[in-house]
């Protein structure tokens, strides 16, 4: 079977690494989580007290950490500097950072280098995740997905997910991703955009298996085109 790379975009909580995982895991695909790199490089500035609100500062040391992937679908890993960063990137903290983060050119340059390389390495193909995939990172991808949701739907999505560990109603949950969507829409380098010849998937009125019954169908049609 020929390589197949596929680049998922869109906004938070549409179901991109849900989707991506099942789909990778299902072709038996490698799978890489982009946004989990920006989260890294993110934690790495905040426990180096780094001030992630002076571009200038960030852009100088972005170098420094050195950020791993693991991508297996059914395991992925992120790591910092050798340590696991799997659990500490996904606090609220990082969360409420991580635009401002990745908004910096030199550190767009530097996680999307390492993104290429990741994607060249996989044998069988892969399932890249992110906000600039189709856009940026693999422009020539063979089959490019955009997934959107409302933002009533993704807050609830996300809220259900919080319960037990830092509570949050679903109104500050929306309100939360409507803010982190609109600075990474509107950041002046690769900002989260829609491909041209992206396939657009609604999935708020879809069940998450119902997502990725119609992306692996786009797959196969792709890979039987070629
Ligand atoms: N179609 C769906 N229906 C219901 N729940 C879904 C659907 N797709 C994903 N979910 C759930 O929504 C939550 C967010 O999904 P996921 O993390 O895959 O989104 P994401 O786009 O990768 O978000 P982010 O960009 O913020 O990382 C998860 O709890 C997931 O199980
Ligand atoms: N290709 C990407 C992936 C992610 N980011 C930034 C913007 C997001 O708000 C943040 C966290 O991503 P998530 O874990 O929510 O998918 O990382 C980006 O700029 N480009």
């Amino acid at each position: 079977m020929e390589s197949v790379i596929v680049a998922i975009d869109g906004p938070s909580g549409t179901g991109k690494s849900s989707t991506s995982k099942a789909v990778a895991a299902e072709l038996g695909l490698s799978y890489l989580d982009t946004g989990a790199q920006y989260r890294a490089i993110t934690w790495w500035m905040l426990t180096n007290g780094v001030d992630v609100d002076d571009p200038a500062a960030v852009a100088t040391v972005c170098d420094k950490p050195v950020i791993a992937s693991g991508t297996d679908p059914l395991a992925p890993t992120i790591s910092v500097d050798g340590a696991d960063a799997s659990g500490p990137i996904r606090t609220r903290d990082v969360t409420s950072k991580v635009s401002a983060v990745s908004a910096v050119p030199e550190v767009r340059a530097r996680i999307t280098e390492l993104q290429r390389t990741i994607a060249g390495a996989a044998e069988k193909g892969i399932v890249v995740e992110g906000r600039d995939i189709g856009t940026t990172v693999l422009p020539g991808a063979d089959l490019k997905i955009f997934l959107t949701a409302s933002p009533e739907a993704r807050a609830a999505r996300r809220s259900g997910e919080l319960k037990g560990k830092e509570a949050s109603d679903v109104e500050s949950t929306r309100e939360a991703l409507i803010k982190r969507d609109a600075a990474d829409s509107s950041r002046k380098t690769s900002p989260l955009a829609k491909a041209d010849d992206a396939v657009e998937v609604d999935t708020t009125d879809l069940t998450l298996k119902q997502v990725i019954e119609c992306v692996v169908a786009l797959v196969e049609e792709k890979r039987a085109a070629k």
